[in-house]
């Protein structure tokens, strides 16, 4: 039963122990990682092997939570949650300006010719007093399709999060990551049409992934451009796909974060506007998280001549990290929910501080009315 992962997560709270619970896009399985000291254990390069909770700005540090304990269970108790009404947060006049006037800045720096994209997020918070497993199991009953975690450190923090984007995946030398940009509300089941706006902001992440890494892997190649759903919300995804050579996943994963999906483009001028003038900590917002340097079991080919050998099975190193949107940092009585989205010469900041509402809502709505 999946309430005895939760119970195992409500002791770990009390005894202040740190632990993650997760649930990958499209599956039911739910997994726990236990640590069994507090300790802080910070990445080096990673190649290390655990849970990996890494920051925006790597300047600061990659958390690894160890693999100590690994329990999984089918979730199957989340038919039985119930769905919160939507607790819309009131308009904060005072915050909607400064963010149209962030906003009108950068839109200075692109018309200047000096960034051709920048990625602007802000914080909202709201009262909260709620149960954080209640808030969980709802969380992972909206999203089936979403990465879902609830990280738990109790020297950094307490975040969950359900994020439609892969920052890689990786099964031996074989990559998966895609591109993601273009956000529009979605009204109905019906497919949108995507502005010239969205079309050049998304290619232009497309474009970025596969410089970045083409001098770093052996193949890369881009899959047809889509659009898919995420919540409430629809974005245009491009998947690509390789292969790299050994011990290279370091230098990959450094050169996919952070994409210009969270920070912008050309990456140091965008990062530098961000850092100068989001005048806000993003913390572990638009940072990545996930399994990394996992040990998995894969049943040998069976067309195999030698009979004997498809008794033994092959095993491989698998990373699967997500890059961290759609979150929250959750507090006793106070919830930060994170909310960014990308700015280009076509902006309309009104339409700007509309979107980060909307993705405000995949967070709000499982929170329900406090
Ligand atoms: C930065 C966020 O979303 C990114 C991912 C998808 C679409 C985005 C956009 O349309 O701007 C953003 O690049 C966020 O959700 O906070």
């Amino acid at each position: 039963m999946m309430q005895e992962l939760f119970n195992r997560a409500a002791t770990c709270l009390k005894e202040q122990l740190p632990f993650v619970l997760y649930r990958k896009p499209n599956e039911i399985e739910l997994t726990g990682v236990f640590q069994n000291n507090d300790e802080v254990h910070k990445i080096k390069d990673f190649t290390e092997k655990g849970f990996v909770f890494a920051p925006f700005n790597l300047k600061s540090d990659a958390i690894l939570l160890k693999m100590d304990s690994i329990q999984k269970e089918s979730n199957s108790i989340v038919d039985s949650v119930m769905a919160k009404e939507m607790s819309s947060k009131p308009l904060d006049a005072v915050e909607k300006s400064r963010y149209l006037k962030l906003i009108g800045n950068a839109l200075d720096k692109i018309n200047d010719g000096e960034i051709n994209k920048v990625v602007l997020s802000r914080k909202i918070e709201v009262d909260y007093k709620d149960d954080y497993s209640e808030t969980f199991k709802r969380l992972l009953k909206q999203y089936p399709k979403a990465f879902c975690y609830f990280w738990h450190h109790p020297k950094i923090g307490t975040w969950m999060g359900a994020t439609p984007e892969i920052l890689v995946k990786t099964n031996g030398s074989q990559f998966t990551t895609m591109s993601l940009a273009g956000t529009q509300n979605s009204t109905g089941l019906e497919k949108p049409q995507w502005s010239k706006k969205e079309i050049n902001e998304q290619q232009l992440v497309t474009d970025y992934i596969v410089d970045a890494l083409t001098e770093k892997v052996v193949s890369i190649r881009a899959l047809e451009r889509e659009s898919i759903k995420a919540g409430l919300l629809w974005h245009l995804r491009t998947e690509l796909k390789g292969t790299f050579s050994p011990n290279q996943f370091g230098n990959v994963l450094k050169a996919l974060h952070p994409t210009p999906a969270v920070c912008g483009s050309p990456l140091q001028k965008a990062k530098e506007f961000i850092l100068d003038n989001e005048l806000y900590d993003r913390s572990f917002y638009t940072g990545f998280l996930g399994e990394l340097n996992v040990k998995s079991e894969l049943p040998r080919n069976r067309n195999r001549r030698n009979q004997e050998n498809s008794a033994y099975r092959s095993v491989t190193n698998t990373s699967e990290l997500f890059v961290n949107l759609r979150c929250m940092q959750l507090h006793k009585s106070k919830v930060s929910i994170y909310v960014g989205g990308g700015i280009t010469s076509d902006s309309i900041p009104e339409s700007e501080w509309h979107e980060t509402s909307l993705k405000s809502n995949t967070m709000l709505r499982v929170l329900g009315s406090n």
